[in-house]
């Protein structure tokens, strides 16, 4: 496959009743771009361009303030994630700073009062997204041939949804990941990235650039480890990375559309009994995955290899 596989998919018809014609295209090309790469772009999901682009540019400016400003926003000690400002430790092969927030209503999370109007461009992103959440898991859902309204029933609580905006630093002489290579965790998750470039997924063993188009608004949707389980791996949870230009700062929002912690999650019947087919996974509980996630991180494993993905729960044939 070439480069510019990755497609793009209009999102329009979705938003007016009458185009049943342009929604069942679009489900088509959804569901070969998740069953083949985990990986698709919209455009024309309903979040305003001019908050897309202002809340960029609002994050470029409260990125750059000094660290001991910013640091004025770190996470409180209660919250179950870091919801507020970080550095990646020195340490840390992910060479970022980011922001990191719950849902608005969330009473964790610590957010910029400067610049004046971030919070509230952080706040209305948030809730757009998680609105673009529930549209494309409603596509996937009908993409699966799953009953009405399936996904929607067993993921109803938005309450651990993350949102954060990041700040990639220039590349040095020697490195330049931003993120090392890995899968997301959760069920679905979408990136709205700046001009810079940097995003890349794997495919057949090559790294293919997710080229950006930031004036189009355009949101890269990549299908998490909850999604690839459920589907007994009809759906792909795409192996990505980000690597950073030199000289030149990288500025991105992720939104983690999310699960419940204490759901089960195990490969549905569809996809299993019902096809004959063996399960793929083993199942377990949400947050126990978080869990061992989150010890990658605060006891990372000495070869990066042996940090613990999707595949602890996979079932060898
Ligand atoms: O910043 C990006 O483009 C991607 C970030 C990402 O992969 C992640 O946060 O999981
Ligand atoms: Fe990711």
């Amino acid at each position: 496959m070439s480069i510019d596989s990755i497609p793009t998919i209009d999102l329009s018809p979705f938003f007016t009743n009458s185009d049943e014609n342009g929604q069942k295209k679009a489900i088509e090309i959804i569901k070969k771009a998740c069953s083949e790469y985990g990986f698709f772009q919209i455009v024309n999901h309903g979040i305003p361009l001019d908050l897309m682009s202002q809340a960029i540019q609002l994050s470029k400016t409260f990125f750059a303030f000094p660290y001991e400003e910013k640091l004025k926003y770190s996470p409180g000690s209660d919250a179950p994630l870091p919801a507020g400002y970080r550095k990646q430790p020195d340490n840390s092969p992910d060479k970022n700073e980011y922001l990191l927030m719950f849902q608005p209503q969330s009473g964790f999370n610590v957010l910029p009062t400067n610049p004046p109007d971030f919070r509230a461009a952080m706040e209305e992103m948030f809730t757009y997204f998680s609105l673009t959440g529930v549209l494309i898991e409603t596509i996937l859902n009908d993409c699966l041939g799953l009953p009405t309204n399936f996904l929607k029933e067993y993921n109803q609580d938005r309450s651990w949804d993350l949102m954060s905006a990041k700040h990639y630093f220039p590349a040095t002489e020697t490195e330049n990941i931003g993120i090392s290579r890995h899968e997301d965790g959760n069920v679905i998750t979408f990136i709205y990235q700046d001009d810079v470039g940097g995003l890349e997924v794997l495919r057949d063993g090559q790294w293919i650039p997710v080229v950006p188009s930031q004036a189009q608004g355009t949101l890269v949707v990549n299908v998490g480890d909850v999604i690839q389980v459920l589907t007994n791996k009809k759906f792909k949870s795409a192996t990505h990375r980000v690597t950073r230009p030199k000289r030149k700062s990288r500025y991105s929002f992720s939104y983690f559309y999310n699960l419940q912690v204490d759901k089960w999650v195990e490969p549905l019947p569809h996809f299993t009994t019902q096809i004959g087919e063996p399960p793929k996974y083993r199942g377990f509980l949400y947050k126990d995955y978080l869990s061992l996630r989150i010890r990658n991180k605060t006891h990372p494993p000495s070869n990066p290899e042996d940090e613990i993905n999707i595949t602890h729960y996979a079932i060898s044939t």
